[in-house]
């Protein structure tokens, strides 16, 4: 099994979690071990990642909580790709909120991992995903671009 560290290396310039030498757009997110199942993460809202004046953007959102679930596997030594991402919004997050991003494996069936993951502020769950994640045939992740 990859260990987590190894794991990493397959989306060094990620616009999330890489650092900002590999990615000066990266969110610089840095998820950790909660349980066995289970990564955190905590993020402070960034006026550049607004779409309403001052609102979170839902896509950065459902961001967020797509690389929760992916860490939780990483975590595992799993590396998957989003098949599908489920969101729902229930409280408009703020600029400048603290926000705990959380994700949480529930299950695995036929190659097939089911996560979800909130994005709360305060202890509030205010965005909540769910998603299914597939380890691609061959297990190649990355690709070569050819220009
Ligand atoms: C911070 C860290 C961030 C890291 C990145 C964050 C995560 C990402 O953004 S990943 C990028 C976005 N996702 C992608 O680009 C994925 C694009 N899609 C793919 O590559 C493929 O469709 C992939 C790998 C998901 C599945 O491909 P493949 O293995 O060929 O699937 P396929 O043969 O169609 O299906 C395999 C099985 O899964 C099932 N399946 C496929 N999709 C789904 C689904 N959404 N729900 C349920 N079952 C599904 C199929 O029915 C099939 O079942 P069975 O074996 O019983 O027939």
């Amino acid at each position: 099994m990859k260990t987590y560290q190894a794991c990493l290396q397959s989306h060094a310039n990620c616009v999330v979690c890489s650092d900002g030498d590999q990615n000066p757009h990266s969110l610089q997110l840095r998820f950790t071990h909660v349980t066995e199942n289970e990564v955190a993460a905590d993020y402070r809202v960034n006026k550049k990642h607004q779409g309403y004046i001052n609102l979170l953007h839902g896509g950065i959102a459902s961001t967020l909580l797509d690389a929760a679930m992916t860490h939780c596997l990483l975590a595992k030594g799993i590396e998957a790709l989003t098949a599908e991402l489920n969101v729902r919004f229930h409280t408009p997050v703020l600029v400048g909120d603290s926000v705990q991003i959380m994700g949480r494996l529930i299950s695995q069936r036929r190659g097939i991992y089911l996560l979800e993951a909130t994005l709360s502020v305060a202890k509030q769950v205010c965005v909540k995903a769910t998603g299914k994640f597939i380890q691609p045939k061959g297990g190649v992740i990355h690709r070569e671009l050819s220009v």
